[in-house]
């Protein structure tokens, strides 16, 4: 089976797609990959170091106000579809997935004019701006949340989860905490603003550092590899003690997440499925900069099941971290019960429920 792949922007596009293509391989070794992405999107970096074939073209987002910009990004998709159109007919996959971003509008797009069968994956509770406009012309619409499936064609939605769940859970449990210098029996913490960091929750954490110091549960700080830098400087001076652990950027997130006890982070979407997936607590800080809210909504599923708790861009201080972390941390029944209750809703075999869908599409088609 021959595959393309295109998502990119944000790794909550990207990793959902990686997952796919891991379990693609384990079913069926030969089956061939290319990655669409943009030379711009994270996906430049993290796809080649996954060892897939990528391809870049160039693509710009829609502005919100009408700008002489949009008749450039115009130009620019229809450049963009040219391109993909070339690609497709040069490597001849059986399927073209999307998972989200501007670059896979014009890749399914190419490929559903092609008359190839096209998927896309939409991660979100809310409809992503680029799945709404290509659910009109692709075969089928597989979703994470089952509150997103009016927002699509009726016919064409089928409820899949996502696929980087799938992968999380079937990671082999290594200590993967020794590599940062922490222990495996206290309970730990991991803290990550999505794929890019968050300067609100960065900044809470360095008024809240002082305090965290002294707690008898342990924490992994990840900054955001652009944040790094400046937290480093506005933590000069002020001593971290061995129970917390700052870093840039993690690659090994699969490993690492079965060792957590808990994840204080945004709310986005492919986050919230490694969460439940997992069966983790969590505290949620939604982006308000998001289209729609989406990461409240995303966060709500989750808040009103009891399997986690919500703080407010608006509410968010170091005090207040402090607060709502010590009520898990320091709560091994508060963690259980929250555990239970997130796990009910993860989809652990979210890979394989896509992979249905795409074997069964290329069987009608053939
Ligand atoms: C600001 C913005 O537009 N955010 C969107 C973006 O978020 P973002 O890209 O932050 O996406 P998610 O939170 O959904 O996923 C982040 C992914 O990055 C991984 N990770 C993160 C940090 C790290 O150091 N290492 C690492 O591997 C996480 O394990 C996870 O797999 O895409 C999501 C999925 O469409 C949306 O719900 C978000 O609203």
């Amino acid at each position: 089976m021959k595959i393309i792949v295109s998502g990119g922007g944000t790794g909550g596009h990207i990793y959902p797609a990686l997952a796919l293509i891991e379990a693609l391989k384990i079913k069926d070794p030969t089956t061939e990959f290319l990655y669409v992405g943009t030379e711009k999107g994270l996906e430049s970096r993290i796809v080649p170091d996954n060892h897939i074939p990528f391809k870049t073209i160039k693509i710009q987002g829609f502005k919100r106000s009408l700008s002489m910009e949009n008749v450039k990004t115009i130009q620019l998709f229809l450049k963009s579809v040219k391109d993909a159109k070339k690609m497709i007919k040069a490597f001849k996959p059986d399927i073209v997935i999307g998972t989200g971003g501007y670059v896979s509008g014009a890749v399914v797009y190419a490929a559903a004019r092609l008359h190839i069968p096209t998927i896309v994956h939409e991660q979100n509770s809310v409809a992503g701006i680029t799945n709404k406009f290509l659910s009109h012309f692709v075969d089928k619409v597989a979703i994470s949340f089952e509150s997103v499936a009016d927002q699509f064609p009726k016919k064409k939605v089928v409820f899949t989860g996502n696929p980087r769940a799938q992968q999380v859970v079937n990671e082999t449990k290594i200590d993967a905490l020794s590599e940062y210098d922490l222990s495996d029996d206290i309970p730990t913490m991991l803290v990550f603003g999505g794929s890019r960091g968050a300067e609100k929750i960065n900044q809470a954490m360095v008024t809240a550092i002082p305090e965290l110091n002294k707690k008898p549960y342990q924490i992994l700080f990840v900054t955001g590899n652009v944040h790094y830098d400046k937290i480093m400087d506005n933590l000069n001076g002020v001593q971290l003690n061995k129970n917390i652990i700052v870093k840039p950027y993690l690659n090994n997130m699969p490993n690492l997440l079965s060792n957590i006890s808990v994840i204080l982070g945004r709310a986005g979407a492919t986050s919230i499925a490694e969460i439940t997936a997992l069966g983790l607590p969590s505290i949620l800080v939604p982006s308000p900069y998001v289209t729609n809210n989406h990461q409240t909504k995303n966060a709500m599923s989750l808040v009103n099941n009891n399997a986690a708790k919500l703080i407010t861009e608006d509410e968010l201080t170091g005090e207040k971290l402090v607060e709502v972390v010590d009520e898990l941390m320091l709560n091994d029944g508060v963690r259980k019960q929250m555990a239970g209750n997130s796990r009910k809703m993860g989809v652990p075999d979210a890979a394989d429920r896509l992979i249905v869908v795409m074997e069964d599409l290329i069987k009608k088609r053939k």
